[in-house]
């Protein structure tokens, strides 16, 4: 496919998607419907795709409108490239700009500038104060990838050498001890030797930083309670944890024995109504179901699907969480709160109001990251009874 026609194709896409197909669902749609299209075609695509749902507002306004048509040529002209030299109306590219379209000079808020739905824009700024703007504006550009290295199996020096023997290039990462930065192939990651051995797994390096936080110790019996994928109970698990994995939703966690078998790592499973039979952990910790703010870069349709409504509904499961972590802690356990959010009324205040409800427990560590650091938002609060 020439890039025009490539263009064409993400127009379709976009116009999918904004008629309300998922975004994952419409670029499948789309590559069923076209089975010549070859993998570097559906790579080219889906990037254009993704830029141009993390640009969304911004790209409307360039472009003048509000359909797949005008967002991508919004996008090239955000993006400093000019759209007529990929609208050439040639094979199957877009046809040719439009007077009107060509004429199109935009005066966009701060919250187009920034992509950010307007409703959101004063919970940013109350919650990052100076930094809104540049986090905002890091939600635009495209994630880095991370891995990291499995301790179990290896250091992150060996992990290193094992994926360049596939072409895997990678740098290690400041924010924490196991986390290395891919720099070349990192759609070659899953089919890799290293990967499918177990000696790395890709999980975002804010994420490893919030496991470094909480100082796991060989034999220490945690239960994560919102365990979802395994994420981060593997992680602890390869540190030599005894962990308890759960989640609500069993189904969630199906991919667990499979990911800890590849990882060399025992991870207990327990369904919802078996966790009250278990107690006394040393640790609880609730990686919890919130906005997803701080990884908008990764899964940017996130930040157009959340509603005033859903961030309330998330905040009251955030606070039943918290409130029944607890009861699982042996007394002088210790409580971690986590989510991938940027938002004070997911972090700060769900902590706050927990606090006010549970005079013994105190705020022993708290730290947030952002993507200004390098990886996803990230929060992490750790709470201890006196
Ligand atoms: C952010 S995800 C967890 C990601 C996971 N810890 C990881 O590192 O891969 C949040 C999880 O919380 C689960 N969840 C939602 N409400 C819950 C509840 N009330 N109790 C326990 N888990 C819950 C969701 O099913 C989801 O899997």
């Amino acid at each position: 496919m020439t890039p025009g026609a490539r263009v064409a194709a993400a127009i379709e896409v976009l116009d999918s998607y904004l008629s309300g197909t998922a975004v994952e669902q419409a670029l499948t749609g789309w590559a069923r419907g076209h089975r010549f299209a070859g993998s570097k075609d559906r790579a080219a695509i889906r990037d254009h795709v993704f830029d141009a749902v993390r640009r969304l507002s911004s790209s409307q306004a360039l472009g003048g409108g509000t359909d797949g048509r005008a967002v991508m040529i919004g996008l090239l002209r955000g993006q400093g490239l000019d759209p007529a030299e990929l609208f050439s109306g040639e094979g199957h590219a877009p046809s040719t700009l439009t007077e009107a379209e060509a004429a199109i000079s935009a005066d966009m808020t701060r919250a187009q500038t920034l992509d950010c739905p307007q409703w959101l824009l004063p919970e940013f700024d109350r919650s990052l104060a100076a930094k809104t703007d540049a986090f905002l504006d890091s939600l635009r550009s495209r994630a880095p990838v991370f891995v990291r290295a499995n301790l179990a199996k290896c250091d992150r020096d060996t992990a290193v050498s094992i994926l360049a023997e596939d072409g895997i290039e990678t740098c290690p990462s400041s924010l924490a001890s196991t986390a290395l930065e891919v720099l070349t192939n990192p759609r070659k990651i899953k089919s890799s030797r290293a990967f499918l051995e177990g000696f790395v797994e890709l999980q975002d390096a804010a994420s490893q930083a919030v496991i470094e936080d909480l100082n796991i110790q060989p034999g220490m019996r945690v239960l994560d309670y919102c365990a979802g994928g395994g994420g981060k109970a593997l992680a602890m698990a390869a540190l030599g944890a005894d962990v308890t994995a759960h989640d609500l939703s069993w189904e969630r966690m199906k991919d667990i024995p499979a990911r800890a078998e590849r990882a060399g790592v025992a991870i207990r499973r327990v369904r919802h109504g078996e966790l009250e039979t278990l107690r006394g952990f040393d640790l609880v910790l609730a990686d919890a179901p919130c906005s997803g703010s701080g990884s908008w870069r990764r899964a940017p349709h996130g930040k157009w699907l959340l509603t005033p409504d859903k961030l309330a509904e998330i905040h009251t499961a955030q606070q039943e969480i918290l409130s029944s972590m607890p009861g699982f802690l042996k007394p002088t356990g210790r409580m971690a709160y986590a989510t991938c959010s940027v938002l004070c009324s997911e972090n700060r205040d769900q902590v706050d109001l927990f606090l006010k409800h549970h005079e013994i427990f105190n705020l022993t560590a708290e730290c947030q990251f952002t993507p200004l650091d390098g990886g996803d938002g990230f929060y992490l609060a750790q709470l201890q009874g006196s």
